[in-house]
């Protein structure tokens, strides 16, 4: 019988980022291991999501301040890479995929071209192989007629599709782990959830860890094996699923969000002196 490699995609214990203009530590002692599952990460606004999802990638600016105990992708150490090495990383072993397609496509270049360069960096593909690549791809990602919307600008397409469009450039390369940031908060209700379930199906099929950012925990839950939950910078809960949320401030996310199920007026607010009085200790 083959033996599965258990050991984790990525491994990141006691990372701390600190903005050199703020006062506050954007990212406090997290710690968490994603291995080929989905992982997601929520929390409100600020809370650190993203400035975690970032220091992963090396994609944070001069100002931030990034130390770690470990934080080893595949085994090896991304804070000690070289800048060139990082390059290498980016896009072909670890993808990110951002909130709003109209600002993570290139305005300029046609849809297929994009792709198609995609495929050139990451697979070493060239011409027609690379374009080729690119179109099976596109289908793969259910563009019906890859090749009319290949010749396409971003502007010609709706976000739905844009989105679609990022994930098969993000995941032409079958990188180790995808980190997802909000990548459904910018599109049409209608299409998240189709948007979504793409990307778990295909991140699935490529055996990649999934880091899942939103400030929507219903959402996350419904995707991902395991939650962490972020506030103020730290991770206050970790859960496989909502029904066992204990934190106070994990219950306020809950309460906080609409349920389709359960509509209600009033959304609760949770009390934030208490929890910044627990987090103080
Ligand atoms: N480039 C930056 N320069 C200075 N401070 C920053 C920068 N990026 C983030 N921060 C600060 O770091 C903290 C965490 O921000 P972060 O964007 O990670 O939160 P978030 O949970 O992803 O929020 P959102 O859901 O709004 O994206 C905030 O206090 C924010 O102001």
């Amino acid at each position: 019988m083959p033996v599965l490699d258990q050991s984790p995609v990525i491994s990141v214990r006691d990372l701390n980022v600190r903005f050199a203009q703020n006062t506050l530590q954007a990212v406090s002692n997290v710690s968490f291991d994603i291995g080929c599952e989905r992982v997601g990460i929520v929390g409100e606004s600020g809370s650190g999501k993203s400035t975690t999802g970032r220091a992963l990638m090396r994609l944070l600016p001069p100002s931030a301040v990034v130390t770690a105990e470990r934080m080893a992708f595949g085994g090896e150490a991304l804070l000690a890479k070289s800048e060139r090495q990082m390059g290498t990383l980016r896009g072909k072993d670890i993808a990110l995929i951002m909130q709003d397609p109209r600002y993570s496509l290139n305005p300029l270049l046609r849809i297929g071209k994009q792709v198609a360069e995609a495929a050139s960096l990451h697979l070493a593909l060239k011409g027609k192989a690379a374009y080729e690549q690119a179109r099976a791809m596109l289908e793969r990602v259910r563009i019906d007629n890859p090749e009319r919307v290949m010749a396409l600008y971003p502007h010609q397409i709706s976000g739905g599709m844009g989105q679609r469009v990022m994930i098969a450039m993000m995941l032409i390369a079958r990188p180790r782990l995808v980190i997802a940031d909000e990548p459904t908060s910018a599109l049409d209700v209608s299409v998240r959830r189709d948007v979504l379930m793409l990307l778990d199906e295909l991140v699935r099929e490529n055996n990649s860890g999934l880091l899942l950012i939103s400030h929507d925990i219903r959402m996350v839950a419904a995707f991902c094996e395991r939650i962490l939950v972020m506030y103020a910078g730290r991770v206050v809960e970790t859960l496989t699923r909502l029904e066992d949320a204990a934190h106070p401030y994990t219950q306020g996310l809950i309460a906080a969000l609409p349920d389709p199920r359960h509509p209600v007026r009033r959304l609760k607010i949770f009390d934030r002196s208490a929890l910044n009085a627990e987090l103080a200790q």
